[in-house]
């Protein structure tokens, strides 16, 4: 990594943020030995952190750490005021270094209506599928890296952790062999799993779906987790770390992009060329210059915070904040679009949940040695099936928020334990999860100060509508209609929510739901010729040249998925479409 005072003026590229889209695009740039390439990151490095490696461990990358930007939100009008975290990735790898690690596409209706609001079909399913592939587990490709450098992996890699064969949990064809991020399916069994597959069979509002990741997610099935021989695979792992000795590759870390600003071109249109980066609050300004193209990967919360400290948003907000206009681009900061989600929790006879080695020391160092030393074992699942689901009778009373017909309103979670919760004394738990996954809310990005130091305003606006409120409310109740199965008849012992009436559970709602972290839409791409939106189909900034935005922040609408999967394609795309413009080979 060089020092701030050893890179050098220019490069062809400089890459804003080593998050999951990032160093995805840094890599396919570098592949070109004659491009060079300058990735700025404000976090560290995410090696020798053990939290960001142990998949189970997912559970300690946030809130409130040193590998977390420690965001929270604006008081949330539809939930008593409260301000809830809001973690991003402060370390290379992003967000894909602290996530919880599912790995999931969305629907073939998603990204089909991408395609048709941008008037580009290069965005539909069809058309973005092997960009998925692409991202897939490559074994062959780490085999070769681990002979070539000795980094002791080898059969090990092979997923799942325990190596169980995974005939009817996955299609295979639907997944690729080429890619460089590992995913697996779930590498240790959890004792709900007879029980959630049962229920498949048993109800048929929960029916058995052999592959959620095929374009056609509804049903309930196996989960698959960003995890490769044992071990979180990220950005970081993956895209960057066994490339990082490319001589055209440049990190620089713990260094913050604090604006961009156009070059010295007398060019009628804006061409964006200098990016402005500091160390500190009152740290000197640097300046550094991008022959070809910034991209600005900073992700959905930061990215719009840059372009508007650069003067490139709506200009009465600019105005008001005394930032001279450079480019008046009013969806900036406009559509943040999340998936707000709720847990409940049962207490449970079983004996085996996670919060037996929450309270037991010795069963904890257990499972640590058994991962440290085979990368097996507990430490390497968290949630092993995802359910997908429509609510039946929305349509008749609500349009449908879904991106199509194929596509769920809501998600089931299913998780052995308490998560993010503080264990009690005794008792074992099951958690459900549910998310809106077509939420119809939208909020913003903001700044409330024009130090880029500064956190910005994040304002999620959850359950704006009474769409959002239905399905959430839905989504409890259809949770608690899948543990009152007669799989489930001897495991619950008794619910910590009692609550039926719409009342109960709407209060039930504002007072416990949570982001599920997956921000998108900031900075939305739009058709060529709409008249709302902040980058083009290609990904370029609408009314300027010299900046393209690649990270979450563009997606137009919130996919109904865990966003990390959608991020690796997207980036991926947009790479071939860096290489087009200049003709890169
Ligand atoms: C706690 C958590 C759990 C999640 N769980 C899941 C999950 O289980 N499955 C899933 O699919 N998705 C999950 N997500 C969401 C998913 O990880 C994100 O959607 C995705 O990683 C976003 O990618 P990105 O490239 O847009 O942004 P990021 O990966 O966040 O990258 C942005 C990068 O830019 C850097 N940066 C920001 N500002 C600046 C600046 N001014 N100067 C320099 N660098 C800057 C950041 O430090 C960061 O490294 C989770 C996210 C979080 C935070």
């Amino acid at each position: 990594t060089p020092r701030p005072d050893s890179i050098k003026d220019s490069y062809d590229f400089i890459i804003i943020g080593g998050g999951t889209a990032g160093l995805t695009v840094a890599n396919r740039l570098t592949e070109n030995i004659r491009t060079s390439v300058l990735v700025i990151e404000a976090g560290d490095t995410d090696v020798g952190n053990l939290n960001l490696e142990v998949p189970f461990f997912c559970t300690r990358t946030v809130p409130f750490t040193s590998v977390d930007w420690n965001f929270t939100t604006v008081p949330q009008t539809n939930l008593n005021g409260r301000s809830l975290i809001y973690p991003r990735g402060f370390v290379l790898g992003g967000s894909s270094s602290v996530n919880f690690l599912a790995y999931t596409r969305g629907s073939e209706d998603d990204w089909d209506r991408f395609a048709s609001v941008t008037d580009d079909p290069g965005w539909s399913w069809n058309q973005i599928l092997p960009f998925f592939l692409k991202v897939r587990d490559c074994l062959t490709v780490q085999i070769l890296l681990s002979e070539l450098t000795s980094l002791n992996q080898s059969e090990k890699l092979t997923p799942p952790a325990d190596g169980h064969d995974t005939t009817g949990e996955i299609i295979p064809s639907y997944h690729g062999f080429d890619g460089l991020v590992g995913d697996s399916l779930p590498g240790f069994p959890s004792p709900l799993d007879p029980m959630v597959i049962a229920t498949t069979t048993e109800d048929p509002e929960f029916p058995f779906n052999i592959d959620i990741n095929s374009g056609s997610p509804l049903g309930v099935g196996w989960a698959m987790a960003t995890v490769s021989g044992g071990v979180r695979s990220s950005s970081a792992t993956s895209y960057f770390r066994p490339f990082s000795n490319r001589p055209n590759l440049d990190l620089l870390l713990n260094m913050r992009v604090t604006r961009v600003l156009p070059g010295n071109s007398d060019s009628s249109t804006l061409q964006l060329q200098v990016v402005e980066i500091a160390q500190s609050r009152d740290g000197p300004r640097i300046q550094i210059k991008a022959n070809k193209e910034i991209i600005l990967s900073a992700g959905a919360v930061k990215t719009p915070q840059i372009l508007l400290l650069s003067g490139i948003g709506p200009s009465e907000d600019l105005n008001a904040m005394g930032i001279p206009v450079v480019l008046d681009s009013p969806s900036v900061g406009q559509n943040l679009t999340d998936h707000p989600f709720v847990s409940q929790s049962w207490s449970v006879t079983g004996n085996n949940t996670f919060e037996t080695a929450e309270r037991d020391p010795v069963i904890a160092a257990q499972q640590f040695a058994e991962w440290n030393s085979t990368r097996t074992g507990p430490l390497t699942a968290i949630t092993n099936q995802v359910g997908w689901l429509r609510v039946a009778n929305l349509t008749s009373q609500y349009p449908d928020p879904a991106s199509g017909p194929d596509s769920p309103h809501f998600e089931l979670l299913f998780a052995n334990g308490l998560v993010l919760t503080a264990v009690p004394p005794t008792g074992n738990f099951l958690t459900i999860a549910g998310a809106d996954v077509s939420p119809t809310s939208h909020g913003t990005i903001t700044l409330q100060s024009t130090d880029p130091f500064d956190a910005p305003l994040i304002d999620p606006n959850f359950l704006a509508t009474d769409v959002d409120f239905f399905v959430m409310r839905q989504a409890m109740r259809s949770a608690q209609r899948f543990i009152s199965n007669s799989a489930w008849s001897t495991y619950i012992i008794a619910p910590s929510f009692n609550g039926t009436t719409d009342d109960e559970l709407d209060a039930f709602l504002r007072e416990n739901i949570q982001s599920t972290f997956h921000p998108i839409g900031t900075a939305a791409m739009s058709a060529q010729d709409a008249n709302y939106g902040v980058v083009n189909p290609d990904l370029t900034l609408r009314g300027a040249t010299g900046l393209r935005i690649v990270d979450a922040s563009v997606f137009p609408f919130i996919p109904a998925a865990h966003t990390q999967a959608c991020v690796y394609a997207l980036a991926e795309r947009a790479a071939d479409l860096v290489k087009a413009t200049w003709n890169l080979p």
